[in-house]
């Protein structure tokens, strides 16, 4: 049977339209990830400047491609218009920071969340609560203004913070597994979560060793702080000797 190949008049004003409304859509989040880039660069250098420490190890942003964002919408079942993809979408543009240890994850939450432009709309907590896999990840929706030359937008971006520990088990898994549709056998599915553990029990032994090592490092500076002052007092001796000595110098005039 001869395929005849079907063609529609299609007006080039629309396909222009199209093609412009899409490019200014993907520009909105390209925009609210670079802005977030900025902030969270700028949090990076003040942060080591003030407490001589930096707790981000790497910072990476995505734009979802839009093979991606079709086959998420299509998986979650919606109507492929921009307004619900925008509307249904958070993760279209994301920026995943990976940090030294656990507890610099909540105050990177704290200090951006912090910011009065930024607002927080949705938390999910994969450390106090791993995914059954054994996923961890601290997850924020936030929505912040993109200022267009004719409107502003409130563009959602999705953040992952998480440890180095646990992006390398998450970027091993997702190559392995997440996009997998099938089920993953029983005996791999316990190992994966056994693997997570492990990387979990790092973290927590790299965090136990970096506490003392500050503790240690507080003790090493103090005393090294007592020996020179016990070299200034030295210094200072003499002179309080000769000050000593001159106190015992009967100063009342003598008659002649
Ligand atoms: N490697 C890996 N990444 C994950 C896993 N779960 C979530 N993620 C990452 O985190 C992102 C958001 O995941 P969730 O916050 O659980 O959101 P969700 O359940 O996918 O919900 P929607 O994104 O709203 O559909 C995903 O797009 C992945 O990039 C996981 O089990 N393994
Ligand atoms: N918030 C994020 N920040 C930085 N990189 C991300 C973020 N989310 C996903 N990625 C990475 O982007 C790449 C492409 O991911 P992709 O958009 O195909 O799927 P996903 O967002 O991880 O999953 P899903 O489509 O189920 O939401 C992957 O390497 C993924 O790890």
């Amino acid at each position: 049977m001869e395929h005849s190949q079907q063609t529609f008049p299609v007006d080039p004003a629309v396909l222009k339209k199209m093609k412009t409304e899409l490019t200014r859509f993907m520009m909105t989040y390209k925009f609210a990830l670079d802005e977030m880039d900025t902030k969270i660069s700028i949090l990076q250098e003040e942060f080591q400047y003030v407490h001589d420490y930096n707790p981000i190890e790497h910072i990476s942003t995505r734009l979802k491609s839009p093979e991606s964002i079709l086959e998420k919408a299509q998986r979650k079942k919606l109507p492929l218009n921009l307004a619900t993809i925008r509307n249904e979408l958070n993760d279209i543009a994301g920026i995943r920071i990976n940090c030294s240890f656990q507890k610099d994850i909540y105050e990177i939450k704290d200090m951006l969340s912090a910011h009065q432009d930024l607002r927080v709309v949705e938390v999910k907590d994969y450390i106090k609560a791993p995914k059954e896999n054994g996923y961890r990840s601290l997850h924020l929706i936030a929505e912040l203004p993109v200022y267009m030359s004719d409107r502003v937008e409130h563009v959602a971006v999705e953040i992952q913070i998480r440890t180095v520990a646990m992006d390398f088990w998450a970027s091993l898994e997702h190559k392995i597994f997440y996009k997998f549709g099938e089920v993953v056998p029983n005996d791999m599915r316990h190992e994966l979560k056994e693997v997570a553990d492990i990387a979990a029990q790092l973290d927590t032994r790299m965090e136990g060793l970096h506490r003392r090592s500050e503790q240690h490092k507080e003790q090493y500076y103090a005393r090294e702080s007592m020996k020179s002052l016990q070299v200034d007092q030295k210094q200072f001796a003499l002179p309080e000797r000769l000050l000593q000595a001159l106190s015992n110098i009967d100063e009342t005039p003598k008659d002649s």
